[in-house]
């Protein structure tokens, strides 16, 4: 076992061994967790965590570490397990819920909800601890779920792996900077003759890199410079969905809601906190406000179908990140009975700030020029425990990695009067947050 674990797989032992009668009752179509409080604050001095899933959220000090798939599937299976406590049985743990992770495709794909609750994942609040062990039914005994989780747990509790040096070999954009500038006047001039009002038009840049790196230590550096984002890893399609997200799909807690309208971008020099020029341009920008506008108008006649009181700001705010500042209208409600979180985001999803308005003509326009996001740029990732409160974030300021190859993404608004040099900076700011990764190397 791990010399930085403290202690903690003796005690998972003990907490397994008292729910082994439990275990041996796991039925077809169940899902038992079992979760458990961890003591003090041991696990605060662990020196890094490994697993393939992480989520980290630095301002409300929540971190969940995670691995394994106990069960997944797609929204039906997951509204099973969250409607009929007798379906995923919970046992054990003062405030540990147990939790899924889900995902939503890009914007211009089509796919449903899937889902995964991981086998084993330590959960952080502030400076609370637990660990949430899960297992569905799969024809093993006892003593081999049990085994499983120990392994998989003291895996966890290990440090990142050091997963080689994140230096680039080689890089290619697609579209080219030219063929994706002409995309923009094309876009702009079919704007300007009302086949739609705003689309949001991205690019991929491909990365060969010199030796595979590990998600893992990729999320702690981008939790160093995007403190106030959400930054995750999630296995997908053969490899790791990486970002540090700073929108805000939905974020539900008991039944109160919140959404971020974030559109509409300055760039952030990132020598002063706060470029003030930058900032005040952006906020006097009628392009860059109505931009902003469309995203906060659609969030909010969505919510108000699911809202008993929905309140909205009269004018935005700012966003500021690492590489650029965005305006920011947070919308907050008050849920009607019986809306649950993936309901939110599955409507919302995906906003005006990710494809365009109207929704359906923006994509069709995308689909048109060929667009083909791939990862799970411009998707949803969230998670949602067993009381169905959770957080979705889109996927933004992300790249996919599999191997020595990451492909990342970027987009930007595009209305009526964009200037396609001016749309390709901001497209070369977003991506800096995750090229930023590897500058130093
Ligand atoms: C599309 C992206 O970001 C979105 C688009 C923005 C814009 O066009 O101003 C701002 C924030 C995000 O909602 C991206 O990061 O790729």
């Amino acid at each position: 076992m791990n010399a930085n674990n403290n202690g903690i797989p003796g005690f998972l032992e003990r907490a397994i061994a008292a729910s082994g009668e439990t275990l041996a009752t796991l039925a077809p179509g169940e899902v038992i967790s079992l979760a458990i409080d961890l003591p003090g604050s041991t696990l605060a001095r662990c020196q890094g965590f490994s697993g393939d899933c992480r989520w980290v959220s630095p301002p409300t000090g929540r971190a969940f570490y995670a691995a394994g798939k106990a069960v997944e599937g797609s929204r039906d299976a997951l509204d099973r397990l969250l409607s009929q406590a007798g379906v995923w049985r919970r046992i054990g743990g003062a405030f540990a819920l147990p939790l899924a992770f889900f995902t939503l495709p890009p914007a211009t794909a089509k796919q449903d909800l899937s889902f995964f609750v991981p086998r084993v994942l330590f959960r952080r609040e502030g400076d609370a601890w637990s660990v949430i062990l899960s297992a569905g039914h799969d024809g093993r005994s006892p003593q081999e779920i049990a085994g499983d989780w120990l392994t998989l747990a003291d895996s966890i509790l290990s440090p990142a792996g050091l997963g080689g040096e994140a230096r680039i070999e080689g890089s290619e954009a697609t579209p080219d900077e030219t063929t994706w500038k002409a995309r923009v006047a094309e876009t702009s001039a079919a704007i300007r003759h009302g086949r739609f009002d705003k689309a949001v038009l991205a690019r991929r840049l491909a990365l060969r890199l010199a030796e595979p790196v590990d998600p893992n230590r990729l999320v702690d550096r981008l939790a160093a410079y995007n403190a106030g984002s959400n930054i995750f890893s999630l296995p997908h399609g053969g490899g790791h969905v990486v970002a540090a997200s700073p929108e805000r799909l939905a974020v539900k807690k008991g039944r109160d809601i919140l959404s971020d309208g974030l559109a509409g971008t300055a760039r952030n020099a990132g020598a002063a906190p706060v470029d003030d020029a930058a900032e005040s341009a952006l906020f006097a920008s009628a392009k860059e406000r109505s931009e902003h506008a469309i995203v906060v108008d659609a969030i909010a006649a969505d919510l108000e179908d699911f809202c008993e009181t929905l309140e909205r700001p009269s004018a935005p705010g700012f966003m500021h990140l690492s590489r650029v500042t965005h305006l920011w209208t947070p919308l907050s409600g008050r849920l009607k009975p019986g809306v649950g979180l993936l309901d939110v985001a599955e409507r919302l999803h995906p906003t005006p700030a990710v494809s365009g308005f109207p929704r359906e003509t923006a994509l069709a326009w995308l689909n048109e020029l060929g667009e083909e996001r791939d990862g799970l740029y411009s998707g949803v990732a969230g998670w949602i425990d067993a009381d169905g409160d959770g957080e979705a974030a889109v996927v933004l300021r992300t790249a996919f990695f599999a191997g020595r190859e990451a492909s990342l993404w970027a987009g930007a608004g595009i209305m009526a009067q964009s200037d396609p040099a001016a749309e390709w900076m901001e497209t070369e700011m977003k991506l800096a947050t995750m090229l930023d990764l590897f500058a130093d190397k």
